[in-house]
């Protein structure tokens, strides 16, 4: 039978399989944070279990680190105990740590592809539902529960059912000012928030092949917005290139000799997904989201959609939004640029082209925060900090912040907030704020404009 990416990478780690069950995968890579790693560590105690394989794994802090003085002690004492208790089981188990104020700390699923931690053909899970970033890279990673995070230090391994297989392919050529995030919006208003249950989704196709790393994240990010376990893209030489010279990524021979298989991880011709959609790239536009899934996706120039049903309508009056409305015009007070979705360096890249030379709007609060400390150096480096302090936007050190406000990043209730992240779930942002999910782009010129605004007129 022929054989698709994710089969390749799932057949050669299972350690075993049991007959009309499970398969144990073995798990080549396994990233925890502080916030769904201390119930673990403490089973471990509890059943006098030592940690398998130490060096298989990395652990950063990001959810309840403040993105302010961060050379301070932690204020929030919960936040505080938090990271501490991670501290130390780390130091307990040998596990290497990039905690706050490190040069590699950042969110963990943008430090560890940045440091090469992240490398094609490997199986990598962390107690994360946004590790499915990783597959951008072809690799099988999806996040896992608490107890499955204690099966992993303890065993390397993990009992699990091989997922079905989905394709997703965009071919075509994008039009001007339509970013990845677009395109996985898009994708998901299209197959709403369920229809990768029980999948693993393989993007393909030329749109996906012409993207950058930056941007296969950006996509393989939100694959658990469609329910999906994971999703993942086929490795190729934009792959290889960004992976080259990271500082935990293979050297010399080896890299060469893991590039050579790294090429052979391609779904063979022929072989057979469990489902599979085909979009054209002409048909993207740039993308907002109006209700409180991300599934309630709407081109930026649209409508919202008049017929509904009983969600769409609790949804609408959360949003405080109407049937039939369009948001263009729609006064906006914040927006975030930042979270594991969007807050690689050609996100900022890319807001900091469309902000150069002009100011935020009065009524805008504009909130930068880079994934981690690599990006926010290279920021720095680039000069890009100057264009945002110069447009008026808040510029802030790495970390969740307000993609999920677990610090004090929160949008005040009732409040807009463009952002770029990837849930716009009830009072995500903070209780009672609206989160209208976007691109860095729309973010950026929402943050000019005052408010939602249809810059792909102005783009040259
Ligand atoms: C805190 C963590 C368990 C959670 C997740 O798994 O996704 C968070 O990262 C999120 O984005 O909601
Ligand atoms: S940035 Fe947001 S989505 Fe990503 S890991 Fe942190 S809280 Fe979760």
């Amino acid at each position: 039978m022929k054989k698709t990416l994710f089969d390749k990478i799932w057949d050669s780690h299972v350690v075993e399989s049991i007959p009309d069950g499970p398969d144990i995968l073995y798990i080549d890579k396994h990233l925890i944070h502080e916030v769904t790693s201390p119930q673990a560590f403490n089973e471990l105690k509890e059943r006098d279990v030592p940690l398998f394989r130490s060096e298989q794994t990395v652990a950063t802090a990001d959810h309840n680190t403040p993105t302010e003085n961060q050379h301070l002690p932690v204020k929030d004492l919960l936040s505080r105990k938090q990271l501490k208790e991670l501290t130390q089981n780390c130091e307990e188990n040998n596990i290497t740590l990039y905690g706050l104020g490190h040069p590699y700390n950042g969110i963990v699923h943008v430090m560890a592809p940045e440091l090469g931690i992240t490398q094609p053909g490997m199986t990598i899970v962390c107690g994360d539902s946004h590790t499915s970033t990783h597959g951008a890279f072809g690799t099988i990673a999806f996040g896992i529960g608490t107890s499955q995070v204690a099966q992993v230090f303890a065993s390397q391994c993990l009992l699990v059912e091989k997922p079905k297989k989905l394709r997703v392919n965009v071919n075509g050529k994008l039009k001007n000012g339509v970013l990845p995030k677009d395109v996985i919006l898009y994708i998901i208003s299209k197959l709403g928030t369920n229809s990768g249950t029980g999948y693993f989704c393989e993007y393909a196709g030329d749109v996906f092949e012409n993207m950058s790393m930056e941007g296969r994240m950006t996509v393989c990010n939100m694959s658990i917005e469609m329910g999906a376990r994971g999703g993942l893209i086929a490795p190729d030489d934009t792959t290889f290139d960004y992976v080259e010279g990271k500082e935990f990524a293979p050297k010399g021979e080896e890299f060469e000799n893991l590039k050579a298989y790294w090429r052979t991880l391609k779904t063979e011709e022929g072989a057979e997904f469990d489902q599979e959609y085909s979009f054209d790239a002409e048909d993207i536009e740039p993308m907002i989201t109006y209700g409180t899934n991300p599934g309630m996706g709407i081109k930026l120039s649209g409508s919202i959609p008049v017929e509904g049903t009983k969600s769409d309508a609790k949804a609408l009056s959360y949003m405080g939004f109407q049937p039939g409305e369009t948001l263009l015009e729609k006064p906006i007070n914040y927006i975030f640029i930042g979270s594991c979705t969007n807050s690689r360096i050609e996100d900022f890249r890319t807001a900091a082209a469309y902000i150069k030379g002009k100011r935020k709007a009065d009524n805008v609060n504009a909130l930068i925060v880079p994934g981690s400390r690599q990006v926010a150096a290279q920021i720095q480096e680039e000069g890009l900090h100057t264009i945002f302090e110069e447009a008026g936007f808040t510029l802030r050190q790495p970390g969740c912040s307000a993609c999920l406000a677990m610090n004090d990043d929160k949008i005040p209730a009732g409040e807009y907030c463009v952002s770029t992240s990837n849930r716009n779930f009830e009072g995500r942002q903070g209780q009672g704020s609206r989160t209208i999910l976007a691109s860095p782009l729309t973010a950026a010129a929402t943050a000019i404009a005052g408010k939602l605004t249809d810059y792909t007129k102005i783009l040259n």
